[in-house]
């Protein structure tokens, strides 16, 4: 029997160590008075969106974030999406606002991110902090890239001067992604749906982030030996069961690291996700400073 090469990636086991840490630090705002709160919106019932809220709401509960989820109809009209978001801007005791997307076809979805205060967008997904992101300023990074660098320095993995390929580039995974690599120093290739014989740069990647939401697509025979290999893609297959972009077993024997799918990259967003609500709660970043 062949031995795994890879060092697994273990998102769950890591968020729970950083969720411990993120425990002490919301006892300590409680002692000061402080009870930092997360509030979620969801309009529709997508099932897959209502599980996720769930996950949310259940990490948040147990790192003693205090949270609500406003549920809307799919009707919902986006004027009245706009002012339930104003509502809890002025909200005080609202530190952290996520609206879960997909969003229904008839709200547009950038109106809606913008009009969430750049203080209490946890999601990072504002142009006032996406800007901030991508001149290497301090703010809320967006939750899955932000647990994706967490994971890989958690790993020892080293990013300087390593050649990061990006497969997919959505304006919550891909593009930031490879925006916090660059920011650490990597040669950042971005590859998606166009790109011509994608296998030739899958093949040159140091660091390999596959955010395309394709199932087993990428084979060990499209990866560099020793590669590390971070795996967004959560896709729901016709038994129940989820995989990854990467054919994790082919891959695993070529790769370095790798993460798993599901308990990798998927927990650490949520982790990422508290430990955003925790700086809102703190009143960092000062916008415009
Ligand atoms: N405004 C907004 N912010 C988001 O962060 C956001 C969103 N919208 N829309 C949907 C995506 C998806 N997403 C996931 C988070 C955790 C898991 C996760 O914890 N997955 C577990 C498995 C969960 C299961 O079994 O279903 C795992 O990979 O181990 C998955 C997916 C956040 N999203």
């Amino acid at each position: 029997m062949k031995t795994l090469a890879a060092t697994e990636m273990n998102g769950k086991e890591l968020s729970q160590t950083i969720r411990e840490e993120l425990k002490s630090e919301v006892l300590q705002l409680k002692e000061n008075g402080i009870i930092p709160h997360l509030t979620v919106i969801i309009v529709g019932d997508d099932p897959a969106s209502r599980s996720y809220v769930r996950g949310k709401e259940k990490a948040s509960k147990e790192t003693g974030i205090s949270s609500d989820i406003i549920e809307l109809p799919s009707s919902t009209t986006e004027k009245n999406l706009l002012e339930k978001i104003e509502e809890l801007n002025n909200d005080e005791t609202v530190h952290g606002i996520l609206v879960q997307l997909p969003l229904p076809d008839h709200i547009n979805e950038q109106e809606v991110i913008e009009s969430i205060s750049p203080t209490k967008d946890v999601d990072g997904f504002h142009p006032i902090n996406v800007g901030k992101m991508m001149t290497g300023n301090s703010t809320f990074l967006p939750c899955t890239p932000y647990g994706i660098l967490t994971m890989l320095k958690a790993y020892d993995v080293s990013i300087e001067g390593k050649h990061a390929v990006i497969v997919g580039r959505s304006n919550i995974v891909g593009k930031p992604v490879g925006q916090l690599l660059l920011n650490e120093n990597a040669t950042v290739t971005y590859c998606h749906s166009r790109t011509k014989n994608l296998t030739d740069f899958t093949k040159e990647a140091d660091i390999l982030i596959l955010a395309m939401g394709r199932p087993n697509s990428i084979h060990g025979e499209h990866v560099k030996d020793g590669a590390v290999i971070v795996d967004v893609g959560i896709n729901r297959m016709a038994d129940g069961s989820l995989t990854g972009d990467a054919d994790f077993p082919s891959v695993a024997e070529k790769a370095s690291h790798i993460t798993p799918v599901p308990r990798g990259v998927g927990p650490m967003t949520i982790t990422m996700l508290l430990k955003n609500t925790i700086m809102a709660t703190k009143g960092m970043p000062a916008v415009g400073k």
